[in-house]
């Protein structure tokens, strides 16, 4: 145990991912709607940043964005990512009364009323927003199917390529009923600056297209080449937080 000082440097209250007790949440009344509009045309390139994959999008301007719900002011969507696992067992990041889920889908937005870039905005507690889709295995997701065929373009890390016209709306539920709490990046520096909004519906993915995003390599190309596997960070403690639910 530390020295603490004022600043505590022990103390990360706000960490995600968490398991989500559904028996614990707080329905809030107060919870409006989500507003949720995004341009296909916002869609720029595929980016193997590493740890995962990115689908990066144009954001010097307001034509993708999601507001209302448990939001004040509107956010600007910056790029979308997966977490899976190793088997179809796990991978999702959040867990939902102890129930993993085999990926989970990350939207990530910033605060773009209030800062005036994504950079900027990770160093505040109302930076980001980030909205949480967790996979279940069935079918294959014709739009997931779409990225997949690109990955053979971004297989080593640092690589990128085009990629347009992806139209993220087609990747949610119908139902837009959602859980959120104050929590962080789940990948290092872990910043406490996410609003998450987890849906409470999960989307479909095959298991033959999961199997295709371990075959993504961490490594670049001269490098002796490693799958990555797995990129889920494992559950965080609730400490002192209430998620709320927007139904009952
Ligand atoms: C964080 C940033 C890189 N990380 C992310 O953008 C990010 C986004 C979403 C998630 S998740 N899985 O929670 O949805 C995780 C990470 C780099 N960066 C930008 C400014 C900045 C300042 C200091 C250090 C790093 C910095
Ligand atoms: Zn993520």
């Amino acid at each position: 145990m530390g020295v603490s000082t004022s600043r505590n440097e022990h103390c990360r209250p706000r960490q995600s991912p968490i398991n989500i007790y559904t028996k614990k949440v707080r329905y809030d009344s107060s919870l409006r709607p989500l507003y949720i509009y995004y341009d296909p045309k916002s869609s720029r390139r595929l980016v193997n940043v590493g740890h995962c994959f990115n689908v990066e999008f144009e954001d010097n301007n307001d034509k993708s964005v999601v507001s209302d719900g448990p939001l004040t002011g509107y956010y600007r969507l910056r790029q979308l990512h997966f977490h899976w696992g190793s088997s179809d067992q796990d991978g999702s990041e959040h867990v939902i009364d102890g129930q993993t889920y085999p990926a989970e889908l990350h939207i990530v937005h910033w605060n773009a009323q209030k800062y005036p870039s994504f950079d900027e905005a990770v160093k505040h507690p109302d930076g980001l927003a980030v909205i949480g889709v967790l996979l279940k295995i069935g079918e294959a997701n014709p739009v997931i199917q779409n990225i997949i065929n690109n990955l053979d373009k971004v297989k080593t890390k640092n690589k990128e390529c085009p990629f347009t016209q992806l139209d993220v709306s087609s990747l949610l539920p119908n139902d837009r009923n959602y859980w959120t709490y104050q929590g962080s990046l789940t990948t290092p520096p872990y910043s406490e600056c996410v609003t998450w909004i987890v849906l409470q519906e999960a989307i479909l993915i095959s298991s033959e297209q999961l199997f295709h995003f371990r075959g993504l390599l961490c490594t670049s190309e001269s490098e002796k080449p490693t799958c990555i596997l797995e990129n889920h960070r494992p559950i965080q403690p609730l400490e002192a937080r209430v998620v709320r639910s927007s139904s009952k």
